[in-house]
């Protein structure tokens, strides 16, 4: 079991041409990953957040801040010492980066060759990883002739060959099809559950972090923006980055585009309601209505799993007599969290 931990890191390059100010690609970060959880990294591109895996696997010196991965303060070790520690963290990536003159079992083997790991011992360890991640009847395959998920399952394997207490997945699932994308989520949810392997993963797919994160980093120019559980940030967002994110993979309200096509089919009031983890019951809300002679289409939104908990976004059109509306909004609006569209 290993816990990583970042207190005030930063990472500065030097500018591009003499003169030049310093990069700032990470700065000032403190992530605390305990151990066996799943954390997300997400941001746009130039966040920062590709560097930041580079200082965890210790491929790069922070040039600031504290990094402990298990007992190892990495921070503190000097080249030679890094080694073993390496070998304690895998890392998968968005190319796979498999070698593809390389069969299969010979692609897991590697990192065990360079580790001097016996022969012996080696195949026994290749047929295990390779049953481990559904591929045990094409060992002797070459990497070209497989499907993407299946390179990242061999990805997966290599990765997980020297037996490291933490995987780092760099865009592990963008470059495969949803279907695809949800295999190899399952198996990285088989990684963390089955062997306990603590899981840093940078995604742009808020679906990826909805599905198997446990807390999520949102970074923007190289600094922490939000941290914290996934059901929280998702259902909360506090920054303008966040909700930018989150938009993509949770119900919301229908932008001001979409409510006036929706005001055209839809001539009743328009309220927006949100349903956190079962902290609203629903049946009240339409006994609510019911009762007050109010009738009720849902015209947008949906109610979805985030991080094992639901949360829901509905848009409601309200049908009545005005002063019914009225009445039935002000009481729902003592039981929901709700919004009336303007
Ligand atoms: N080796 C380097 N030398 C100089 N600048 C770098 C280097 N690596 C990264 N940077 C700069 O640091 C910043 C953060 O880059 P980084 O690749 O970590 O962001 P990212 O969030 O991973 O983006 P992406 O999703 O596009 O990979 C960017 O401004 C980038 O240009």
């Amino acid at each position: 079991m290993t816990r990583v931990q970042l207190t005030d890191v930063g990472k500065r390059y030097p500018g591009r041409s003499k003169g030049d100010p310093d990069i700032v690609a990470v700065d000032d970060v403190s992530i605390e990953v305990a151990s066996g959880e799943i954390h997300a990294i997400i941001g746009y591109s130039g966040a920062g957040k590709s560097t930041l895996l580079r200082l965890v696997n210790g491929l790069e010196r922070a040039t600031s801040g504290t990094i402990t991965v298990g007992e190892a303060v990495l921070t503190d070790l000097s080249e030679r010492q890094l080694r073993p520690v390496r070998s304690q963290i895998g890392m998968i990536f968005q190319q796979f980066n498999l070698f593809h003159s390389k069969s299969v079992a010979k692609n897991v083997e590697y990192p065990l060759v360079v580790a001097g790991v016996p022969a012996a011992e080696r195949a026994a360890r290749v047929a295990e990883l390779l049953a481990f991640v559904g591929l045990q009847d094409r060992a002797r395959a070459y990497v070209d002739q497989l499907s993407g998920g299946q390179k990242q399952r061999v990805g997966i394997a290599r990765a997980l060959a020297t037996s490291p207490g933490v995987l780092l997945a760099d865009e592990a699932t963008s470059a495969l099809d949803p279907e695809t994308s949800r295999e190899v989520l399952a198996l990285l949810k088989r990684v963390n559950d089955e062997l306990g392997i603590t899981i840093i993963l940078i995604t742009h797919e808020m679906e990826v972090v909805r599905e198997i994160a446990d807390r999520v980093t949102v970074m923007d120019g190289g600094r922490t923006v939000e941290q914290g559980d996934v059901f929280e940030v998702f259902s909360a967002p506090q920054s303008d980055t966040t909700r930018k994110f989150v938009a993509t993979a949770l119900p919301s309200q229908p932008g001001a585009e979409h409510l006036e096509k929706l005001r055209e089919r839809h001539r009743g009031r328009l309220v927006s309601l949100t349903f956190r983890d079962g902290d609203v019951d629903q049946p009240v809300v339409f006994r609510t209505l019911a009762e007050r002679g109010v009738g009720v289409s849902i015209v947008h939104g949906g109610i979805t799993d985030v991080g094992g908990r639901s949360f829901g976004k509905l848009t409601l059109e309200l049908i009545g007599d005005d002063l019914r509306v009225e009445h039935a909004v002000a009481a729902l609006a003592q039981e929901t969290e709700l919004e009336v569209l303007a």
